[in-house]
């Protein structure tokens, strides 16, 4: 009974929406005509009404293989197109590896793009407004709030790095033989990166390396949430909302009844740490206000100086928390991975270490040394530029604009942005376009970069008005801790065997199959140690040699 007048609306609905779609279409190639813009090739649209490319394209990160996907996809339409259209339902995107374009959108004509709201709304409930996820003038806000304390020569603090290397370094017992037993380094590269962000943001680490070091200051305070899962919801809540980001705007559809938990988890931590912070108590002892984030830089108390509002810093934290851990720890891993695939890159690269630092693993390091090593820099552009540690970019047309170029049969028309389209900048397929990088693209070769200077065809950290604070940062932390683990040990094994790389997408991207590798422990390094802790060199080892500096032989690994 009722059938017939649903059946109508449905109809009428259907009706509105294709004349609205065709209504606008026209008014857009009107306008676009005006502007002398033509569009650019359009993807073949796989299965009815696109599903078949999306379903490729889930199955393809699912495999571990999303960005290469990608790249083969836009080389499948043209080697020489870097421009192209794509839709999916009623969803139409520009998809661009053009340079022009890309600085176009990030710099020049910035004001006419923004960051998807879609990255707002997946991101808002675990971590707020912020830096990372707000737009237009709220971003301005929170980058200038930001900004500035980036702009500080002592961001990257050398000794916070080895403190908590030294926690990782304790989990890799060496045998007898000097070798390390067989080890994953990529879960313990994003614990090291959780242990030190957390520790530069807030003041205190969480030490999921050393829990040891974390019932200390806290186990006075009965009401102090539970550190110890701190890394895991925070991993949990990412999974989630990585997963509905890759469905763009239907992430909605993907419901979890676990994610507010995570959540609140994570943020009941911060909420801590910043109320700790603001009460001026730590730790059970009032702090200095004239001390406080002087001898090292704290993010948070940087911040409580132009802002005390809690629920400000928190969301800020945990934008700037989410920027930087997971994107370092990828750097991190793939390094290693690529060091156990190349001994004449892992030979090049520990006899710069060892030439310019020492060959000393207990000697000190300083910011400029670290600095000098060229071929570190080439290694960490080429690992960058390999696997594209950020794979996918995007911005969101504000306004009817341009872009520069990408339209018409040769590519150089400029071509039609209507408000509201999405623009996909494919990070990993640029970094791998051979009319760029040359025929010897798909090789692994850091000397490529010998007298390359970065340009908008190189932008793994963004560019323009929102690109990454923490370049410094990472590079600093990543040359840190390859320079300390070079110093260590003298050869490194790929324990994986052959196989094809396997690039696991989430927002980073991290080797699918994690880093399994073992590592042996330089000779020099040995005695310097046993110098060190006062043990004798010639120990015979009988039972695992615990590597942590300034651990004693025999301590108990947590
Ligand atoms: C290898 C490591 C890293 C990579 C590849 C990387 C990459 C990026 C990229 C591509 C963006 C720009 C996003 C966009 O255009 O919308 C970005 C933004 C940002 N990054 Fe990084 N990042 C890294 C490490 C870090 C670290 C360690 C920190 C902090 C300590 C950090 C802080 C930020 C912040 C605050 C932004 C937001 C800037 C804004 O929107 O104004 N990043 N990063």
């Amino acid at each position: 009974m009722y059938f017939a007048p649903i059946l109508l609306i449905l109809v009428g609905l259907l009706c509105y929406k294709v004349a609205s779609v065709l209504i606008r279409r026209q008014r857009n190639a009107r306008k676009a005509s005006r502007l002398g813009c033509i569009p650019p090739p359009t993807a073949p649209r796989k299965g009815f009404l696109g599903i078949g490319t999306l379903r490729e394209s889930i199955r393809a990160t699912r495999e571990d293989r999303g960005p290469v996907w990608m790249h083969e996809n836009l080389n499948a339409i043209g080697k020489t197109v870097h421009t192209v259209r794509a839709a999916i339902f009623d969803y139409e995107l520009i998809i661009t590896r053009d340079a022009q374009n890309v600085k176009a959108m990030f710099a020049t004509q910035s004001q006419d793009f923004d960051i998807g709201l879609h990255r707002e709304k997946c991101f808002k409930s675990l971590l707020g407004p912020g830096v990372m996820t707000n737009r237009q003038e709220k971003w301005k806000h929170s980058r200038r709030l930001i900004q500035s304390q980036f702009a500080r020569d002592n961001v990257a603090d050398l000794d916070l790095f080895q403190r908590h290397l030294n926690a990782l370094l304790r989990r890799m017992p060496v045998s007898e033989d000097g070798w390390t037993a067989k080890v994953d380094l990529s879960p313990l590269f994003y614990s090291f990166t959780l242990d030190t962000s957390t520790e530069f943001l807030f003041g205190q680490s969480v030490h999921t390396l050393s829990p040891e070091d974390r019932a200390g200051p806290l186990s006075w305070d009965y009401n102090a949430p539970d550190l110890s899962t701190f890394g895991y919801h925070l991993d949990e809540a990412k999974h989630i909302i990585d997963r509905r980001g890759a469905l763009a705007k239907y992430g909605w559809l993907l419901r979890d009844n676990t994610f507010p938990d995570h959540c609140k988890a994570v943020q009941d931590c911060v909420d801590y740490f910043i109320q700790k912070r603001l009460d001026g108590t730590w730790d059970g002892r009032k702090v200095d206000e004239k001390t406080r984030g002087r001898d090292k830089f704290i993010l948070l108390d940087e911040l409580i100086g132009k802002t005390k509002d809690h629920y400000e810093l928190r969301c800020e934290l945990l934008n700037v928390l989410h920027a930087a851990r997971d994107t370092t720890a990828s750097l991190l891993g793939w390094s290693f991975y690529f060091l156990a695939r190349h001994a004449d890159i892992f030979a090049i690269l520990r006899k710069e270490v060892l030439d310019t630092l020492s060959a000393d693993p207990s000697a000190q390091i300083t910011f400029a040394q670290l600095w000098s090593c060229k071929y570190m820099q080439w290694f960490l552009n080429e690992i960058i530029r390999t696997v594209g540690v950020v794979p996918m970019n995007e911005r969101v047309a504000v306004r009817d604009t341009t872009l520069p170029c990408g339209g018409g049969p040769d590519g150089r028309s400029p071509v039609f942005v209507p408000k509201g389209t999405q623009v996909l900048v494919p990070t990993y397929s640029m970094q791998h376009r051979e009319d760029i990088w040359g025929e010897s693209v798909e090789e692994f070769n850091p000397e490529r970069w010998q007298d390359r200077k970065f340009g908008w065809d190189f932008i793994p950290f963004g560019g323009g008005a929102r690109q990454c604070l923490g370049q410094q940062f990472a590079r600093t932390e990543a040359m840190f801790a390859i320079s300390r683990m070079l110093q260590l040990f003298d050869k490194i094994e790929n324990m994986e065997g052959p196989g094809p790389i396997k690039m696991h997408q989430t927002i980073e991207n991290r080797s699918g199959t994690g880093v399994q590798v073992r590592l042996h422990l330089a000779s020099s390094s040995f005695k310097s140690h046993c110098q060190e802790r006062k043990t004798e060199c010639e120990l015979s080892l009988s039972e695992p040699y615990d590597l942590g500096l300034g651990a004693e032989r025999g301590e108990k690994l947590v």
